[in-house]
């Protein structure tokens, strides 16, 4: 018997692998940016990027989808859903889990529209629900018990992210936040707090492309 998975279904594989090719572009594309772009305020800075993905890693996204199968979330959360990459990796796995739903966030309207067609043409739509415009709001709603996050908006925000969601996570929750070793500036803050053993968490740096920091809530 050959077992197979969603990441592996064609319509999944083929917008997977066209985001990832448009993605090479993006160097192109945040050249482009107007200069003191990353002092812009966050939504005039999601408008500005629209064209960029930014997307996570193919072995980050492989690592999503694994960490999504071994814990069997009911809901999983994205900070930062962009054109959608992480999230179908995400979606993947809560399809073959046969349970859960993934909640995800953008402000870019261009991004979401985008998106949104994606979800629909690779059959994973009825699993993800989008939330549009500052995860700061849209999130702060969100009902708990939650089991894995996602954090991959702006690197300055994911520590008022976090900590905005910490009161749902549940011991043993995992939160994952992309982009440690390129942003490691902006990154500061949120490193140190779940770096601090005060704040309950233990932590894994995974050397995955430009870095995944893996926090577990004690
Ligand atoms: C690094 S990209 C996300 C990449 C995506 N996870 C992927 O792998 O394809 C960051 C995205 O987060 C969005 N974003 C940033 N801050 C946000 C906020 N406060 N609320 C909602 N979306 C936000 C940006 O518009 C951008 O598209």
């Amino acid at each position: 018997m050959t077992l197979t998975h969603t990441l592996a279904d064609p319509r999944v594989e083929a917008a997977i692998s066209r985001m990832f090719t448009l993605a090479e572009q993006d160097e192109t594309a945040q050249a482009q940016l107007p200069p003191g772009a990353l002092e812009m305020a966050p939504q005039e800075l999601a408008d500005a990027a629209a064209g960029i993905y930014m997307p996570i890693s193919a072995e980050g996204g492989k690592l999503l989808y694994n960490l999504v199968r071994a814990i069997r979330p009911a809901t999983v959360v994205e900070f930062g859903m962009s054109y959608g990459i992480s999230t179908l990796h995400l979606a993947a796995a809560v399809r073959d889990n046969g349970t859960g739903r993934v909640v995800t966030t953008e402000m870019s309207k261009e991004k979401i529209a985008a998106a949104r067609r994606t979800f629909t043409e690779t059959g994973l739509d009825d699993l993800i629900t989008v939330l549009e415009g500052d995860a700061r709001e849209t999130l702060a709603d969100l009902e708990g018990p939650l089991e894995l996050v996602l954090l991959d908006g702006w690197k300055d925000l994911c520590l008022p992210v976090l900590r905005m969601l910490e009161p749902s996570l549940r011991p043993g929750a995992l939160v994952v936040a992309d982009d440690i070793d390129q942003f490691e500036g902006p990154m500061r803050p949120y490193l140190d707090y779940v770096r601090d053993p005060a704040n309950g968490y233990q932590n894994v740096s995974f050397p995955i492309e430009d870095g995944m920091e893996i926090s577990c809530r004690l």
